[in-house]
Parts: C-alpha cells; structure tokens; sequence
C-alpha cells in the first residue's frame, strides 16, 4: 500500500501547489518596494511567532516520525529528524526572547546569541533535507532493519535533541565572541550583505532543488516539502528587504515562515486522511472477501457459523421461534460430468441466486460447501420455513436446467428444515446436524422435496 510519502500527487494537489506558489511570489514581489517601511514596535510577536512555529514544526515531526516508524525508511526519519531540529531551535528560541524569561533572554544570554540560534535553525534545517534528498537518491529503499527499528527511532527523536542542546550550550559560552549581526538598533545591513544572509538563502535553495533534483515532484508529499523550501527562500528575501526589526518586511516575512510550516502540516495532515481512507476501504474489501463465498457471492461458512451461534444466542433471549434451511442439488455429479465443470459452476451460481431471490433481507444465506446450500430464517415458524422451502425448490424447476444433453430431467433440489422453538436447548450444531438429517431422508425418499427435522412433515 503507498504511504504518504508514496502516493502521486493528484492533478487537484498540483494545481493547488502551483496556485500557492503563484500567489506567494506575487505578494513577495508586491511587498518588495514597501519591504523596508517603519511598522509598529511588537516586540511581543517574537515569542509570539517562534512559539507557533515550535508547535507546528512539532506537530509535523511527530507525524513524519510515526511514518518513519510504520515505513522504516531511513529517509522518512531523517526528514522527521530535520522538522524536530527546526521545532526544538524555534522553542528555544522562545525560552532566550528577551521578555520571556527575563529582561535580557533565557541564562542572561545576549539578544544576538538569538539571533545566532536563528540562523543555526535556519541553516541546519535545510541541511537536514539535502541529507535526506541525498540518502533517498543514493538508497531509494534504505530501509532501517526490524530489529533495530527501537535504536534508530531513538537517534531520529533525541538526535535533534541532543544537536540542539549543544548547539545552543555553545552558543550561550561562546555566543557573545560571534560577530554581532543584527544591530542593538534592529538594522539587518550586516547580516543581509555579509555572507552569512547570502549563506542562509543558498541553505534553502539547496534545500528546494535538492528535492526537485531526487523526487521530481513525483509524490505529493515532496512536493508539498518543495513548497514549504520555497517560502522559506521567500521569507529570508522579504526578511533581509525589510532591512531592520519591525518594519513591513519583517513582520510579513513571518507569515511566510509560518505559512511554510502550515503549508506541510496541511499536507501531511491530507495524507494521513488519504491514508486513513485507503485502511478502511482495504479493510472493508477485505472484510468482505472473508465474508463472502468466491463463486456465488452468498455468505461464507465461517460468517455462516457466527450468524447462526449470534441467531441462537437471541432465540434464547427472546423465544422466537428461527428456521434452518439445509439445501443440495440433486445428482449434480451428473451433472457436472455431462456439462463440465464450468458449466458446473455455473449451475451453481444461478441456483444459489434464485435461493437468495426466495428469501427475505434479513435471512442470511452461505454456500455450505460443494453443491451445498444453508440459509437461517429468523423469526420463522416451521410453516412458513416449509412455504419458503418449497417456493424455492419450485422455482429451481422453473429454471429448467438441463440435467443432461438429452434433457433428460431438470436440475432439482433437495431441503431438510429445522425449526427452533422456544423450548429447544440445543447447540448450534445439533441445530445443523438435525436439518442435514432431514435433508438426508428427503434425499433417501427420492430427492426434489422438502423434509422437516420432524419426520411426519413432508412436502414434494
Ligand atoms: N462445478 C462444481 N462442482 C462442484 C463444486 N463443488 C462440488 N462439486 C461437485 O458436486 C458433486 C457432488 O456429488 P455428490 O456428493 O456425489 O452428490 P450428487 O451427485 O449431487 O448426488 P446427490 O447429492 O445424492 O443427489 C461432485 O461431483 C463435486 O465434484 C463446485 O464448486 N463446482
């Protein structure tokens, strides 16, 4: 079965990937000659922003890590690994947002060792995909063993973990020493056309051809990632246009990082109600193949023997009297070695539809096996049952089914009928084994009649 990770974009999902794309590039470009205009101070929305990209970027590692852990493959973990990284960077970043914790940031850490965590966010992330584009083009099918499925989705999970904290522990001894690159006064001159903006930007295209390079869009969850790396790109170039803290660029910049994380957490959510929808019709399908007999489409034996131990069970409950109907088709080895055994098969089919054709909805009619019918008639005196019987084995000869080339005699049926009433304490079984011996003394008396399990009640 194809995964989310698998299954081909549908024409909807690439018309909606183009058209956001389209848009988002339009709004870009319209934000451009603004991008560097004085908005108001918020300085609140810091947190604000890196908080519901924590939580997103979470969420989406969470989801991408429990398909590592159904599929295996290594290149799934990773990609989780990458989204777990950019979650765990971003919350830290919440807890060092002066504001937050206290005045200066989280461990008295500067502003610009945030500023230094972002860009190792920024830049490690789509780090972290090239990784995983590069594995899926070396090893397409790399897959993590069984056993040491528990190891590897330990690495995949505390691996970003682990990252981020030293990362960070680095950061705040040695944070201070690193080139100041966002000034005290919020301008983004030195970050933007120093080399390190440039490097960030490159990160992200690295990212986004590296997918487009490996996947080649041909399925639709690398297609939404591709989507996400291009609003990141996006982002970065309305974040340095804005050229300082607070102005128009930089406040919408955000809503591109955002709509990136939305854009995947969207598509992977879509995924996963795709893939919920292929587990129930399998499942129903296949359900219903074990339920059914292959030939005739009537109940199987096995559904056959729960039906009638769940009818015992409320005959018990409620005293209403139920019938068994135990059926066989005449001489039908003649008939098979007359005709073959296609046309064996055939004769089969059409008797066990013109049985299905006699009984009510609610009666449940299987194939026993061979030539072999049973049907349970709920709620049915033994009158009726034999009504029910004999309109049945009527209409069989009204199908006028040739027993032999020389049309020698129809194809005929046999019942024997059971009736369960209120003071019967018998086991399902018994229940069965009574209407086949009634079906063997209608076989024994000449065939083409109906037998009750009571021997005085006959019908031909
Ligand atoms: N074509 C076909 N034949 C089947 C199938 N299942 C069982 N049979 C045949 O049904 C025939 C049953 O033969 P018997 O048990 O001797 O019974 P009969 O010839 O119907 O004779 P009576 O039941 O005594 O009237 C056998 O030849 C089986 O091979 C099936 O799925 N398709």
């Amino acid at each position: 079965m194809q995964d989310g990770f698998t299954a081909a974009p549908t024409r909807l999902s690439r018309l909606t990937a183009g058209s956001v794309a389209t848009l988002m590039t339009i709004a870009a470009a319209a934000i451009f000659p603004y991008a560097s205009a004085q908005a108001p101070k918020v300085p609140v929305l810091f947190p604000v922003f890196a908080t519901a990209l924590a939580v997103n970027n979470s969420i989406i590692a969470y989801l991408i890590t429990l398909q590592f852990y159904l599929t295996r493959r290594t290149t799934v973990g990773l990609l989780g690994s990458a989204f777990g990284y950019s979650a765990l960077m971003a919350a830290m970043q919440v807890a060092t947002s002066p504001g937050v914790f206290s005045e200066v940031g989280y461990l008295g850490s500067r502003s610009h060792v945030g500023v230094w965590m972002w860009i190792t966010r920024l830049c490690g992330f789509p780090l972290l995909i090239v990784l995983a584009m590069l594995l899926l083009k070396l090893s397409p099918n790399h897959t993590v063993p069984k056993r040491h499925l528990n190891w590897a989705l330990g690495g995949f999970v505390f691996g970003p973990a682990v990252v981020t904290l030293a990362l960070d522990r680095f950061l705040f001894i040695e944070g201070t020493r690193l080139p100041l690159l966002i000034s005290p006064s919020g301008s983004y001159a030195t970050l933007a056309y120093g080399g390190v903006g440039f490097m960030m930007v490159m990160a992200w295209v690295a990212a986004l051809t590296s997918i487009l390079w490996v996947t080649r869009l041909r399925h639709s969850f690398y297609g939404w990632l591709a989507l996400g790396s291009y609003s990141y790109i996006l982002y970065l170039l309305v974040n340095f246009a804005g050229a300082a803290r607070f102005t128009v660029g930089w406040y919408t910049s955000r809503f591109f990082e955002l709509s990136a994380a939305a854009i995947i957490l969207g598509a992977l959510l879509y995924e996963v109600l795709k893939m919920q929808q292929r587990l129930r019709s399998s499942y129903l399908h296949a359900y219903e193949e074990s339920i059914r007999d292959g030939l005739t489409g009537l109940f199987s034996r096995r559904y056959f023997d729960t039906a009638l131990s769940r009818e015992v069970a409320s005959q018990r409950r409620h005293g209403r009297p139920f019938s068994l109907l135990m059926v066989d088709i005449d001489f039908f080895k003649q008939y098979n070695d007359r005709h073959g055994h296609l046309a064996g098969d055939r004769c089969i089919r059409k008797i066990a539809r013109c049985l299905a054709s006699q009984l009510r909805e609610g009666d449940v009619v299987a194939r026993f096996g061979g030539e072999e019918f049973v049907a349970i008639l709920p709620n049915t005196d033994e009158d009726t049952a034999l009504k029910i019987a004999e309109r049945f084995r009527c209409a069989v000869m009204a199908l006028q089914l040739a027993r032999d080339r020389n049309d020698k005699g129809n194809v005929t049926v046999s019942a024997g009928l059971y009736t369960c009433r209120s003071e019967a304490a018998m086991t399902p079984e018994q229940m069965l084994a009574q209407a086949d011996a009634a079906l063997y003394r209608a076989k024994h008396a000449g065939r083409n009649r109906v037998f009750t399990s009571r021997a005085d009640m006959v019908v031909a």
